[in-house]
C-alpha cells in the first residue's frame, strides 16, 4: 500500500466520484465520512467521523498516525450549504474552516515525510464576490482559500497546497427547476458540468511540480457579464 490520499466527504455527489477516480488512478485513499461507507472499492479505506466534533478529528488524527507513516495528500471537500442563520453560521464555520486548520496542522509531518505531498482546498468561485444568499457559506469558504495562501508558505517546498473553486458542478437532486434554469443562465458556458471539471484539476495539481499558493477557478466564465 502507498501513503494514502485523505479525502473528506466521499459518501455521495463530487467526494464520491472524486476518491473513486483516484483510487482507478493508482492512489490509494482515506476516505473519512460522518456516516458509514457508500463506496467499496480495493483502494479506498474507511475512517468514520463528524468533522464538527474535535473529538472526532483528535480521533481521525490518533489513527492515521498509527496506520501511516506518511500522507501523499489531503483533500478538503467535505460541506455543507446551508441556508444563512447564527447556527449554520457555526457549522459551517466548523466544517469548512476549523476541521481543515486543525487536520493541516496535525498532520503537517505525516505530509513532509514523502516525496511530494498536496493539500487542497475546495472552496467556491463566491469567495470572490460574496453571495447574497448564502453570505456564511461563503463568508467560511473564502476563510478555507485564504488558508490555502498561508499553508502554502509554510509547508513549502514538500507540501504543495492549492485551492480549487467551482462555480456551478452538480445541482441538489431535489433542486427547484426555476432556480436551476436561472442558475445555468449565469455562466457563459451555461450547462451543468458534473463532478468531471474538479476531477481534473484534482489530477492536475497531484501531478504538478510547480504549483503552489494558487486557486483553479472552474465556474464556466460565471465572472463575466454576457453581453
Ligand atoms: N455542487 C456544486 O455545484 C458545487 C460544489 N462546490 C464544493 O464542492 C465540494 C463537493 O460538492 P458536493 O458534492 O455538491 O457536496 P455535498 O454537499 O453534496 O456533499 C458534501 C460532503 O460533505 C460531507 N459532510 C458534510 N458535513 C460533514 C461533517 N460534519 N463531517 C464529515 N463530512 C461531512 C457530506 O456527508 P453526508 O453525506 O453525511 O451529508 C458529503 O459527503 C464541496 O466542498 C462544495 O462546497 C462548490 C461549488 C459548487
Ligand atoms: N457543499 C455544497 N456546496 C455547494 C453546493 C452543494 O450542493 N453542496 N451547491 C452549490 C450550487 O451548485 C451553486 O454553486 C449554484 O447553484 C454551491 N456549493
Amino acid at each position: 500500500m502507498t501513503s494514502p490520499i485523505l479525502i473528506t466527504g466521499t459518501n455521495k455527489r463530487v467526494g464520491q466520484q472524486l476518491a473513486e477516480r483516484l483510487a482507478e488512478s493508482g492512489f490509494d485513499v482515506l476516505a473519512v465520512n460522518r456516516s458509514p461507507a457508500t463506496s467499496q472499492h480495493p483502494r479506498i479505506s474507511h475512517f468514520q467521523a463528524d468533522l464538527r466534533s474535535t473529538a472526532d478529528r483528535e480521533a481521525l488524527i490518533a489513527f492515521v498516525r498509527g496506520r501511516y507513516t506518511a500522507l501523499r495528500g489531503i483533500i478538503h471537500n467535505a460541506s455543507l450549504w446551508l441556508d444563512d442563520d447564527l447556527d449554520n453560521l457555526t457549522t459551517m464555520f466548523k466544517i469548512h474552516v476549523e476541521a481543515p486548520y486543525h487536520l493541516n496542522f496535525e498532520l503537517g509531518e505525516l505530509l513532509q515525510n514523502g516525496a511530494k505531498a498536496d493539500i487542497i482546498h475546495i472552496c467556491d468561485e463566491s469567495s470572490s464576490r460574496g453571495s447574497k444568499g448564502h453570505v456564511a457559506y461563503a463568508a467560511t469558504k473564502a476563510a478555507l482559500q485564504n488558508m490555502t495562501l498561508s499553508f502554502a508558505a509554510m509547508y513549502a517546498p514538500a507540501v504543495h497546497v492549492n485551492a480549487i473553486s467551482p462555480g456551478l458542478l452538480i445541482f441538489k437532486e431535489d433542486g427547484d427547476q426555476a432556480y436551476q434554469a436561472k442558475a445555468l443562465q449565469k455562466a457563459l458556458l451555461s450547462f451543468e458540468p458534473g463532478a468531471e471539471p474538479l476531477i481534473k484539476a484534482v489530477l492536475y495539481l497531484l501531478d504538478s511540480d510547480y504549483s503552489t499558493g494558487s486557486n483553479i477557478v472552474i465556474n464556466g466564465g460565471r465572472h463575466l457579464r454576457k453581453n
